[in-house]
């Protein structure tokens, strides 16, 4: 495909982007008219919105546009999912300047529909706009299938907190990356194209899933806001957190401690979910912590009984952002 974004014009743009997508049978409208009609079998659509910006969230340097649309689908439809329901339908609102080359956004949108279709979702419309940071704002729809939605908010004391998918691997992928290191592979992909398990939400909430999140700023940061959110104290046993001998390794050749990885790091998506004790869990999940009645008056969580006193995950106006 040759040529600019500035060169085709915002139509041959939309033409191009939407004549790559696959549809699905909840989509009744798609691209192509005011608005997209998707069908809600529940009744009650589930709605989320995350923003990818270039500089921010990814380089062009370390991602080709395939993995930034693979990644922009992924963060959105892990909170889909994260609420115990079923992504149905996502929208893509993208800003691009007029000098990039028109292969960027459409293998963004090859991504992005790829991402979709593993999780069974489709895209069913979208924006464009000429601007000069990269932004990909992707909102999905997910449907709860008749069940309750699992929220952050209903963790109780005595029940057991277990979690699904990858920790760390994206924050020691992206260590790798900003040390100018293009391996290993296993952690730098990871980086670029997160694998969360979106089946694990709807799984957990019909195992009972009290309380639920996808790890987006980091397991310590995230099951503080589950911990706030229910009004209890939450305790994580790092011994019982997955660390892989590569990754140690890779934290030895780069300086830091890999359990900061695990524990504070983002991007991988993973589900963690409380559940009460008595649930059978499939052997995909790990139980790695507790949830307790508040010990003080605010929630919080520890990491081996002690309180966990350094940043718990990224915050996009932290000291690191
Ligand atoms: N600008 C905003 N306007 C309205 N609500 C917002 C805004 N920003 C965030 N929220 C809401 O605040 C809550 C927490 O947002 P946050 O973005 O931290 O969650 P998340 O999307 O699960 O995490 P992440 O963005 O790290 O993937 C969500 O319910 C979100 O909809
Ligand atoms: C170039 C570059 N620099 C830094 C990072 C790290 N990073 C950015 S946002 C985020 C947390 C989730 O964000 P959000 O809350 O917006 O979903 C993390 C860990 C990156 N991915 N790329
Ligand atoms: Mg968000
Ligand atoms: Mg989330
Ligand atoms: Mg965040």
């Amino acid at each position: 495909m040759k040529g600019t974004v500035g060169e085709l014009g915002e139509f041959g743009l939309i033409r191009e982007l939407t004549s790559r997508l696959t549809s699905t049978p909840a989509v009744q409208i798609g691209p192509g008219d005011d608005a997209a009609v998707v069908a809600a079998p529940d009744r009650r659509v589930v709605a989320t919105t995350d923003v990818l910006l270039e500089g921010r969230h990814f380089r062009r340097d370390w991602s080709t546009a395939y993995d930034v649309g693979r990644k922009a689908a992924a963060q959105n439809l892990a909170d889909i999912a994260a609420m115990g329901a079923v992504p149905t339908a996502v929208l893509l609102a993208l800003v691009v300047p007029a000098e990039l080359r028109v292969t960027w956004p459409v293998e963004l949108m090859d991504g992005i529909r790829d991402e979709c279709q593993v999780a069974g979702a489709a895209v069913v419309g979208g924006d464009v706009v000429r601007g000069e940071t990269i932004t990909v704002s992707i909102t999905a729809l997910g449907d709860l299938r008749s069940r309750p939605a699992v929220t952050r908010a209903g963790a109780r004391p005595g029940n057991l907190v277990a979690v699904t998918g990858w920790l760390g691997w994206s924050a020691a992928g992206l260590a790798v990356l900003s040390r100018g290191f293009r391996s290993p592979r296993a952690f730098v992909e990871a980086h670029r194209r997160p694998e969360p398990p979106y089946h694990a939400g709807p799984a957990a909430a019909e195992l009972g899933a009290t309380a639920m999140t996808d790890v987006s700023d980091g397991l310590v940061a995230d099951l503080g806001h589950i911990a706030a959110a229910s009004g209890v104290d939450i305790d994580v046993r790092s011994a019982a957190v997955d660390i892989p001998a590569q990754m140690t390794d890779i934290g030895q050749a780069v300086g830091v401690d890999p359990l900061h990885w695990v524990l504070t790091g983002g991007e991988d998506h993973a589900i963690v979910a409380a559940f009460p004790r008595d649930v059978k869990l499939p052997a995909r999940w790990r139980i790695i912590g507790d949830v307790t009645a508040p010990a003080g008056r605010t929630p919080r969580v520890t990491v081996d009984g002690a309180p966990w006193d350094k940043a718990g995950g990224w915050d996009h106006f932290g000291p690191d952002a």
